[in-house]
């Protein structure tokens, strides 16, 4: 159990081997990162991306930091040294919790660890750690799908918002896994992408994933949602998240929100599949949320086409937050919960 690897990320020990998600689908690029500085930086330009991937991805990069400081004879000037590795790691996004949550957790082994003498032991405890964070990750999601899988008949149309599939996390998904599940489980299930602008994450990833799992996929653009639900051709929303709050209200890609508005007018049930380690009982509620702004250039580019000059003015917040009243429900690994959240999520904790 010293190695992993998946579609989205390998561990070799020595490094960390991501899909270069940028290129996809057009090219299978990939990108070894060797140092602690090379996964913060292929966080932060989104060759790995998606809440649980994002945080898995910065686990490896804490041991690769682990591994770059471990010549250190001095242990407090070790543990120093790691403060900066964290610290570098932690401010590539700022949305997505699983990032904080993992750097935490890796933090809190090697301090648990600080009494042994060996510096090369911590090290290899913190290896052991970020391998149990990826293995872990892949289990929580096909217990995500097993629960959220319950929710969906047999024929159901499924509308989905970027990309919370196996490529958004260490493997098989949550909203993307929810599906899988309901497949797995020999429902026909037929999956609507939106194909979320600016980034197009659901035309890229989650077309070419659930393509590629031989799921039925057709693409929309973002504006069509509305459109396509008033003809009734869906069933239910299903979304990922990369921060819930306690309230149950949630950041997730932005357009999420005006999907959950579009599904209210249309009495359509709207899902978030997420682990545990996206809820964050620390914010209170949604407003609290730190939301990413990316470059402009995202937004004046569609992929790697100029739309307008580069002195067109452009906002361009990553993510957007839903309001809890407009959850059906929040599907975790640990079971489903429904409103009302500030009772029912912490519940989950227990
Ligand atoms: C299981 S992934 C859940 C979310 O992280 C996903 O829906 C999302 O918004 C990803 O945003 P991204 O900017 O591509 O990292």
């Amino acid at each position: 159990m010293n190695r992993i690897k998946t579609m989205t990320m390998e561990w070799t020990g020595d490094s960390l081997i991501l899909i270069d998600q940028r290129f996809l689908p057009l090219e299978e690029i990939y990108v070894e990162c060797k140092t602690y500085q090379e996964v913060a930086k292929s966080i932060k330009d989104m060759v790995v991306r998606g809440a649980p991937a994002i945080g898995a991805s910065a686990a490896f990069g804490y041991v690769l930091g682990a591994k770059q400081n471990q010549q250190y004879t001095e242990k407090n000037k070790f543990f120093q040294e790691m403060k900066n590795v964290k610290k570098v790691l932690a401010e590539t996004r700022p949305t997505a919790v699983n990032l904080f949550w993992a750097l935490n957790r890796m933090e809190q082994v090697m301090n648990d660890n600080f009494n042994l003498n060996d510096i090369k032991a911590i090290v290899d405890i913190l290896e052991i750690e970020a391998l149990k964070i990826a293995y872990e990750d892949i289990e929580i999601n096909k217990a995500i799908g097993r629960n959220g899988e319950k929710l969906l008949k047999d024929g159901d149309n499924v509308l989905t918002h970027c990309n919370a599939g196996a490529l958004a996390t260490v493997d098989y998904g949550t909203a993307l896994g929810v599906i899988r599940a309901a497949v797995e489980n020999g429902k026909r299930i037929h999956v609507y992408a939106d194909e979320t602008r600016p980034y197009l994450q659901g035309a890229r990833l989650t077309v070419w994933e659930l393509m590629k799992s031989g799921i039925r996929t057709t693409l929309i653009s973002d504006n069509m949602a509305g459109w396509v639900m008033k003809q009734q051709k869906i069933n239910a929303v299903i979304v990922g998240a990369d921060r819930i709050a306690r309230n149950g209200d949630f950041a997730n890609k932005i357009g999420t929100y005006s999907v959950a508005v579009l599904a209210k007018k249309h009495g359509i049930p709207f899902y978030v599949a997420a682990p545990l380690s996206t809820i964050d009982l620390e914010t209170e509620n949604g407003d609290l949320i730190p939301i990413e702004e990316r470059n402009k250039e995202e937004v004046r580019f569609c992929h790697k086409t100029r739309l307008v000059r580069d002195d067109v003015d452009v906002y361009n917040p990553a993510f957007d937050v839903t309001p809890h009243d407009l959850v059906t429900a929040i599907i975790t690994e640990k079971g489903v919960v429904r409103q009302p959240y500030d009772k029912n999520i912490p519940e989950l904790f227990k």
